[in-house]
């Protein structure tokens, strides 16, 4: 069962486009967004959440067709980011008291459970708050209304280390009865290390992949060795390849066909996630 399924989508901008991307973003897992600046994250996250319309292909969100059943969709969905609020003049108060009719499932008692454990008083209005504490709301809203989906765009990113820690659990624990789903776009790709199951990676407004994290980590391999190893053959075998005065290393996607290639000239590791993003925003190959 997926929570999103994407297909053929497209939106161009006059200097970008989102081209022809089908997506299925399971249910009951944490899936995290990568990819370098500029590569399509908020924009495809701005698709799903209805904020921008496609040029073409669809959008299912729990079973429901986007844009046409938006307003069942948005009942079932929390959008956590420090960008949405209109009401910059409320306060926390008055912003729950004016968010919860519109959500069936609102439990104010959880709010205000989720207000104290988040230690936002709600007396401080929105227009004073932090981006780590506009996060913080935003979470606690989409907590309080179950939302079943939570999408959101760099949540970690303004958080300080004792919050985004206790935020990951969070999540983690959030997705334990496997009906939750949590979308994750973030930079911080050690936080995805540490909770995400899938990993899908956007560069150039294009799917590189979308995998099971430890697949992922699996299937690519970082490649160390001296230059002389690099020729015709091995260069175009590696994604992308960063040259020092003392060798190179690369990003292999295929690790049998690197350990055939090399052997024991050259030393092959594990790769981190920001080691693929990295690698693959220097290389031109496109990954296999
Ligand atoms: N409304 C818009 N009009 C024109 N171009 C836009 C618009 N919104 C985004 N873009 C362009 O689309 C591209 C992708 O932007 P997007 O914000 O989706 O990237 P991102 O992966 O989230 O980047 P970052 O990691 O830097 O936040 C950028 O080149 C951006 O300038």
């Amino acid at each position: 069962m997926n929570a999103i399924e994407i297909r053929n989508l497209s939106k161009t901008y006059p200097l970008f486009k989102v081209e022809n991307v089908s997506l299925d973003v399971k249910q009951g897992y944490i899936t995290g967004l990568i990819g370098p600046n500029g590569a399509g994250k908020s924009t495809l996250i701005k698709l799903i959440t209805g904020l921008i319309q496609p040029d073409s292909g669809s959008i299912h969100t729990l079973g429901r067709k986007m844009p046409e059943q938006e307003v069942h969709i948005k009942q079932r969905l929390g959008i956590v980011s420090d960008e949405c609020f209109y009401y910059e003049h409320l306060t926390i108060y008055e912003m729950g008291r004016m968010i919860a009719p519109f959500y069936k499932r609102w439990n104010d008692q959880t709010f205000r459970g989720y207000l104290d454990q988040f230690e936002l008083s709600p007396k401080k209005k929105i227009e004073d708050l932090s981006k780590g504490m506009k996060i913080k709301f935003s979470l606690a809203v989409a907590l309080s209304h179950e939302a079943e989906l939570l999408i959101m765009d760099e949540p970690t990113s303004g958080l300080d280390p004792v919050f985004r820690r206790e935020l990951l659990d969070l999540l983690a624990d959030t997705i334990q009865d496997e009906t939750r789903s949590i979308i994750f776009s973030t930079h911080i790709t050690t936080d995805l290390e540490r909770i995400a199951d899938y990993i899908t990676f956007i560069h150039r407004g294009q799917i590189v992949f979308n995998e099971a994290k430890d697949d992922v980590l699996e299937r690519y391999t970082i490649v160390k060795g001296d230059m002389e190893l690099l020729d015709a053959d091995t260069r175009a075998h590696l994604v992308g390849i960063r040259e020092t005065a003392v060798g190179f290393e690369g990003l292999s996607d295929n690790k049998v066909e690197a350990e055939q290639l090399f052997g024991s000239y050259a030393l092959l590791h594990r790769p981190s996630l920001e080691d693929l993003i990295y690698f693959t925003a220097k290389g031109a190959r496109k990954h296999g």
